[in-house]
């Protein structure tokens, strides 16, 4: 029992290295999916979180009884599924993380689940665009590419956008090029860093691998690497053959994030981590939204890194990412003109 409770001990410490927290209020909508669960046992893990807040159309309530009994400080409430269940659980929310929606089958891209996740981010979006403006809004719901610009035009529309406030998640892309490169030169993951810019599908999900320590890989290697960090999540869904997508990896990577948007909230500085945010990269190009390196504070967003020095083989990438992606963030934003 003793063991058991330090080895919880030391995974609290290792996974979340925060010493004091301020109060913040972490809310998660889809709280009950595969993603939503163990996300919220990892914010429930995290001391800067005081208040967790979980909202499904079903089920939240009994995740949250479950997270409630384990022994750290933070508050776990459950909200009915209904208006004004959704309006409690997002009200005085610091961080909104939004992993509800449909997961791919075999054969499916993401841009398939359109159809059904682009209405379910938009309804949530009004809740928080109305009981919420301020909060910082994670949005993890596929196709990232389009629910991020589907809730910038809800904002929009409402008066109450800032772009500071709004991240597409696309921090399992980095989490698996680290992985992935350190399985191919046999190195520490925690050491590899491989900036991914552009989206979050495909081609559009762009490894600049000249940028990693690993500059030198070439050729069929090179390509084969990039091809696993561009159609990682396909593997993940081969795998579990018709039962989903990535979810225990998918929750590391948000709750990463959130703990990223948190320690920057409560002053530290320098925090730094890749999302698809309202970007000024390529937008003479037409493409409003983009994933970098993004400095965080404070206020959301701080800074938006460039893309960096890249080479010809990538300079390609980013050619064909582009053209993708100015589709997909026109599709969210021509969705919400013909379903307000
Ligand atoms: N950004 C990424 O890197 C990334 C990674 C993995 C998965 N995803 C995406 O995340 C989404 C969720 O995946 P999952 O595996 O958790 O799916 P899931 O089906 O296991 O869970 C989704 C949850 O959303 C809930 N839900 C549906 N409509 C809702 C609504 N209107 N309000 C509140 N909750 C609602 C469902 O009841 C369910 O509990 C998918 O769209 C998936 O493609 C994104
Ligand atoms: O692949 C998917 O559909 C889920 C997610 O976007 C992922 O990258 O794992």
């Amino acid at each position: 029992m003793f063991a058991a409770r330090q080895t919880f001990n030391l995974f609290q410490k290792r996974a979340f290295s925060a010493s004091a927290s301020q109060a913040s209020k972490v809310a998660v909508l889809g709280a009950a999916g595969g993603i939503g669960q163990p996300l919220s046992l990892l914010l429930k893990l995290n001391p800067r979180v005081s208040e967790l807040a979980l909202y499904d159309i079903r089920g939240g309530p009994g995740v949250a009884a479950d997270l409630s009994h384990i022994n750290t400080n933070s508050t776990v409430t459950g909200y009915e599924a209904n208006a004004s269940g959704l309006s409690d659980c997002l009200k005085g929310s610091e961080i909104i993380l939004i992993p509800a929606g449909v997961p791919r089958k075999p054969g499916m891209t993401r841009d398939d689940l359109f159809n059904t996740n682009a209405s379910i981010v938009r309804d949530l979006a009004k809740a928080a665009a109305e009981a919420a403006p301020e909060a910082n809004v994670l949005v993890i719901s596929n196709p990232v590419n389009s629910t991020v610009p589907i809730v910038s035009e809800i904002y929009k529309a409402r008066g109450v956008y800032n772009p500071k406030r709004l991240f597409g998640v696309t921090t399992l892309d980095v989490v698996r090029a680290s992985r992935f490169i350190s399985q191919v030169q046999k190195t520490d993951p925690s050491g590899e860093a491989v900036p991914v810019v552009g989206g979050h599908s495909g081609v559009t999900i762009v490894p600049l691998l000249s940028q990693s320590n690993h500059a030198s890989i070439a050729g069929e290697a090179r390509d084969a690497l990039v091809n696993r960090i561009q159609f990682g999540g396909d593997e993940v869904v081969k795998a579990k053959d018709g039962a989903g997508s990535a979810t225990l990896s998918m929750a590391m990577a948000g709750a990463r994030f959130a703990e990223s948007l948190l320690r920057a909230a409560q002053g530290e500085k320098g925090v730094i981590e890749p999302t698809f945010v309202d970007s000024p990269l390529y937008k003479d190009q037409g493409v409003n939204f983009f994933a970098s390196r993004v400095e965080l504070g404070p206020n959301g967003v701080e800074k938006i890194h460039e893309v960096g020095k890249v080479n010809e083989y990538e300079e390609k990438l980013v050619e064909a990412c582009l053209a993708d992606l100015k589709k997909n963030i026109q599709k969210g934003v021509d969705f919400v003109k013909s379903n307000p």
